[in-house]
C-alpha cells in the first residue's frame, strides 16, 4: 500500500461469518470495487486460512490480522510470519485488542514485518500505549478503545480527544508514523471526523462486515472526503 498521506481504509475481517470462506471472496471484490470507484486506498486483513483465495482474486493490499513471535520449527497452532508472507500479504495487524502480544513480542514482529519488507499496523489502545509503541516505528499506529469496538459509538465522534491525543504524542516522538483510528466507525461523518482529528485515515470492522449492502457502505464511509 501506498505510504503517502493519502486517505487509508482497513477493513479487518475479524472471524464474523460474513467476513469468511466464501463471504470473504465476495465482500474483498465488493472492496476492491469501492476502492477503484471512489479511488480511495483500501486494504483489507482476512483470516489466515482465507489469505491465498483472496489475493488470487483481488489486487487490493492484503494484511493479516496476526503474527506470533515465532521462528520456523517447533510451534503447533502459530502463525509463522514467514508462512503468512508467502501468501503475498503486504502487511500485517499487530496487537490487535482482540490478538494482544506482550511488548517484547510486539518487538520481535515489528522487526520482522520490516525485514520481510511487510506493512506494519501495530494496534494500540489508548494514548499512553500509542506513545510507548511509537518507539517500535512501526509504518502505522492504529489506535483503537476497546470499549468502543463493535459497539457502533465512533471513536472519531465519542472519543475526539483520544485520537488527537494520540496523534500528537505519537508524532512527538516519530513524525513517519502515521495514525489510523478505530471502533465503532461506519459513516462518512465517522470517517471524516477522523481526519479532521489528524488521523490519516481508519480500521474498521463491523461497521461495513454487518451492513446489509457492504458495498454501498463502504462508498458511504468515503463520501465525505
Ligand atoms: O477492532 C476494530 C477493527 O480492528 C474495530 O471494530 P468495529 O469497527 O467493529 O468497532
Amino acid at each position: 500500500m501506498s505510504k503517502n498521506k493519502t486517505p487509508i481504509i482497513i477493513l479487518n475481517y475479524k472471524t464474523y461469518t460474513e467476513s469468511t470462506g466464501k463471504n470473504a471472496v465476495k465482500l474483498s471484490q465488493y472492496v476492491q470495487e469501492a476502492s477503484d470507484e471512489t479511488g480511495i486506498n483500501m486494504a483489507i486483513a482476512p483470516q489466515a486460512v482465507d489469505l491465498y483465495p483472496i489475493i488470487e482474486s483481488v489486487d487490493i493490499p492484503v494484511y493479516a490480522q496476526h503474527m506470533d513471535a515465532i521462528t520456523p520449527g517447533g510451534h503447533t497452532g502459530s502463525a509463522l510470519p514467514e508462512a503468512l508472507y508467502e501468501t503475498g500479504i503486504e502487511g500485517s495487524l499487530i496487537n490487535h485488542s482482540e490478538k494482544r502480544l506482550t511488548l517484547a513480542d510486539i518487538d520481535v514482529v515489528v522487526e520482522k514485518t520490516r525485514q520481510l519488507d511487510l506493512t506494519s499496523v501495530l494496534c494500540t489502545n489508548n494514548v499512553k500505549t500509542s506513545a510507548a509503541c511509537a518507539s517500535f516505528n512501526p509504518d502505522f499506529i492504529a489506535i483503537e478503545p476497546p470499549e468502543l469496538i463493535g459497539t457502533g459509538i465512533p471513536v472519531s465522534q465519542a472519543s475526539p480527544e483520544v485520537v488527537e491525543n494520540t496523534v500528537e504524542e505519537i508524532h512527538k516522538i516519530n513524525k513517519n508514523i502515521s495514525v489510523l483510528c478505530g471502533a465503532g466507525i461506519s459513516t462518512g461523518e465517522d470517517m471524516k471526523a477522523a481526519l479532521d482529528l489528524g488521523a490519516q485515515g481508519v480500521l474498521l470492522a463491523s461497521g461495513i462486515i454487518k451492513a446489509e449492502n457492504q458495498k454501498e457502505a463502504l462508498i458511504d464511509l468515503v463520501s465525505l472526503i
